[in-house]
């Protein structure tokens, strides 16, 4: 049985566009929204079943991609912004009125991602953002309710989306990871 994900690939993946060089994000409030302006293409969009990612009313996944952070500028309304947790890898600013996550950063400069921050293009207007490629922490949806007994219909909806189902990340990014751990101890 198909399973509804999140609304960006519920009806099909639409491809990134060449050339491509960024847009606006903007928070769900109606008035006085946060902006972030996001200056370069995204990489490594991916959906994502772990608890503590942003999802849009209704969706079981969310969808996340990363930027360099030098790219990123909060350019509107950045007193509405506070940090979800300070203590977690990535810390993520939200709008404090709607809630809407605008970014993730990683501050701890020996974390294999330093120097990329986790955005929602789908919070953007524009067209030709980076597709996403691969769904991660497939199985965490669990911690946020989600029934064992569905993880079937989950994981084949993914694959027929073109989205190869990790309980981790892809190995692509796993790969990195590590590598960066045995070069960095
Ligand atoms: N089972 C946990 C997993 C949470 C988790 O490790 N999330 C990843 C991926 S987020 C973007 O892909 C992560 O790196 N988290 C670091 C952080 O959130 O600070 C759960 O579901 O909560
Ligand atoms: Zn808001
Ligand atoms: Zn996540």
């Amino acid at each position: 049985m198909k399973t509804l994900i999140h609304p960006q690939v519920d009806n099909g993946i639409v491809a990134g566009r060449d050339g491509f060089s960024g847009g606006y994000l903007f928070c769900k409030c109606s008035s006085k929204p946060v902006e972030v302006t996001v200056g370069a293409q995204t990489a490594h969009n991916h959906v994502c079943g772990c608890s503590k990612c942003w999802k849009p009313e209704g969706a079981l996944f969310s969808q996340v991609a990363v930027v360099a952070r030098d790219k990123v500028s909060v350019t509107e309304n950045s007193h509405k912004l506070i940090i979800i947790d300070e203590s977690a890898t990535i810390q993520r600013y939200a709008c404090k009125e709607c809630g809407t996550h605008m970014f993730g950063r990683i501050e701890n400069t020996g974390h294999p991602f330093h120097g990329l921050d986790f955005v929602h293009t789908e919070l953007s207007s524009e067209q030709g953002w980076s597709a996403p490629e691969f769904a991660a922490f497939v199985s965490s949806i669990i911690e946020s309710g989600a029934a064992p007994e569905s993880m079937g219909d989950v994981r084949n909806t993914l694959k027929e989306l073109g989205l190869e189902p990790y309980d981790c990340l892809s190995p692509v990014l796993m790969d990195a990871i590590a590598t960066h751990i045995a070069n960095n101890g």
